[in-house]
């Protein structure tokens, strides 16, 4: 091998939550690794995801907690909001990551490469004109957002355009029915723009347990954003003012709309790193297939995180990336893998939606009704229970067999995605419902529904 030539034993491209999270743990292990990214250190979660959209979510708790703060006895009078400001502090806490980052690869011996890779075969890719070698490789490179193919499409804005914006919308109407749609559409209303959602079927989330999904509906429909069902995009078009025109399936339009977000899903990045010139195999859709070892269909090349097509998550993405680098590096753990059942999920709408195991109809789709029981609790949050707005929390366990083994954790309402990770290790550790019925509960909290349902 020529010396000018750098060789790695471990090569992440991609430095989002799978490439730094396995580049940095194989280095831990004594590999000398690398990892190349196109755009920002941290990928998808830091800059366009995640971290993004929860501080915008916590502007919008902040924002519903001034509403109802009259109820808690103040006298408050707000006489603005300033979108740029937030976007700016978010933006300057972002930067702050990125360096904790880069500090992390020094401290770790990993090497930073910026640019665009692209396999030259199995253990070669070219950046920046030059080629680097690597035994191991992952490709970790994430996905972006769709825009579909609809007559003015783009006029809109996705995703990164949201978190883009340095102002705050007037009249915005986010297209979609899964994750994105519904944090973005409800940061916005919360933030006090006219926010409108267009599904194309009955609901969004339409893939959550429907007691969960039954309560999103009340509480859009007590608050906001509207939601239009049974709606689709036919065509998008500019006024004489320069405001959108939003034309539906079912003939309606809605005008002077200033801000269009598409929210129909993402993409993978598979189709310009060179995958033919290493022989590696996608599937129609474009996303790397693996065993449950991370491997592609060509040794020593395995793939991480959202290019898998599993559960899109940035947890999913690190523990991935980690238990790969623990089983190339580290002799004590040859056969380790990750566990891709049971991943607790938050949805940060408004209240939040936490969601592990089974839903209702899937656990008696599974296992029949006779042998599906599910507890279930509708209650007024104590933070609700002092304002005018009495809106319900519905929390629920979906339990299985003569043992009640807890099969489905469910729930919606303040505090659920800070409620649900403890739950989940006691799903994952096997527990009964008698397990969570031995649990002394936690007073006064919304969480100690869980252990007090009949
Ligand atoms: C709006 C939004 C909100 C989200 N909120 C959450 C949330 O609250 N919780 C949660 O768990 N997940 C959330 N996610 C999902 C989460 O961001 C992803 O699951 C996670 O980032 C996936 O990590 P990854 O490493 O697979 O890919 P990514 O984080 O997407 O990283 C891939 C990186 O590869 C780089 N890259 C691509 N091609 C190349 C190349 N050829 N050469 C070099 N570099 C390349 C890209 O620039 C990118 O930085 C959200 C996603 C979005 C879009
Ligand atoms: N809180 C979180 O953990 C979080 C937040 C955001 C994103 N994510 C991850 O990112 C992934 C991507 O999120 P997403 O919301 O983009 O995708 P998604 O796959 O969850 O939802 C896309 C939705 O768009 C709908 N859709 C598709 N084409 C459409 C069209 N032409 N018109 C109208 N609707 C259409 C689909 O029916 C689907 O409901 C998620 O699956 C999730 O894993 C997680």
């Amino acid at each position: 091998m020529s010396n000018n030539i750098k060789h790695y034993d471990f090569l992440a491209i991609g430095a989002g939550s799978g490439g730094i999270a396995s580049a940095n743990r194989a280095a831990i292990r004594g590999a000398k690794a690398a990892v190349i990214e196109a755009q920002a250190v941290g990928g998808t979660c830091v800059n366009l995801g995640c971290v993004p959209k929860k501080v915008m979510w916590y502007g919008a708790h902040i924002a519903e907690a001034i509403k109802y703060s009259e109820a808690y006895g103040f006298d408050l009078e707000q006489t603005g909001f300033d979108w740029a400001r937030l976007v700016q502090n978010r933006e300057a806490y972002i930067e702050r990551i990125h360096g904790a980052y880069h500090r992390g690869f020094e401290s770790n011996g990993v090497d930073f490469i910026e640019g665009y890779a692209r396999f030259v075969d199995k253990n070669t890719v070219e950046v920046n004109g030059e080629q680097i070698t690597a035994d191991h490789i992952v490709i970790a490179v994430g996905g972006r957002p769709i825009i579909p193919d609809v007559p003015g499409a783009e006029l809109g804005i996705e995703s990164d355009g949201f978190f883009a914006l340095t102002e705050r919308p007037k009249k915005a109407v986010v297209i979609g029915a899964g994750y994105i749609a519904v944090e973005i559409a409800g940061v916005l209303h919360a933030l006090g723009s006219n926010a409108h959602l267009l599904v194309r079927k009955d609901r969004p989330l339409r893939y959550f347990d429907k007691d969960l999904t039954d309560a999103l509906l009340d509480r859009m429909e007590l608050d906001g954003p509207v939601l239009h069902t049974h709606t689709d995009v036919s065509k998008i078009e500019k006024d004489d003012q320069g405001l959108l025109e939003v034309h539906t399936s079912k003939g309606e339009c809605i005008d002077n709309v200033d801000c269009v977000i598409w929210a129909i899903g993402r993409e993978p990045a598979t189709d310009d790193i060179g995958l033919e010139a290493a022989g590696i195999e996608m599937d129609g859709e474009g996303f790397i297939r693996t065993d449950k070892f991370q491997n592609t269909n060509v040794e020593g090349v395995y793939a991480v995180g959202d290019i898998t097509g599993e559960a899109q998550l940035t947890p999913v993405a690190i523990k991935a990336g980690r238990l790969l680098a623990e089983r190339l590096f580290n002799p004590e753990m040859p056969n380790v893998h990750m566990d891709y059942s049971q991943i607790p999920t938050i949805v940060f709408s408004h209240p939040p939606i936490g969601s592990l195991g089974l839903s209702e109809s899937d656990a008696v789709e599974q296992y029949g009704a006779d042998d599906v029981k599910v507890y279930k609790s509708q209650f007024a949050a104590m933070y609700n229970a002092v304002t005018p707005h009495r809106a319900l929390s519905t929390f629920k366990l979906v339990c299985q067999g003569e043992n009640e083994k807890v099969v489905g954790i469910h729930g919606i309402g303040e505090g659920m995605d800070e409620i649900l990770q403890g739950f989940a290790v006691a799903m994952k550790m096997g527990a009964t419902k008698a397990d969570f019925d031995a649990t002394v509960a936690i007073h006064p909290t919304s969480a100690e529904e869980f252990v007090t349902l009949r």
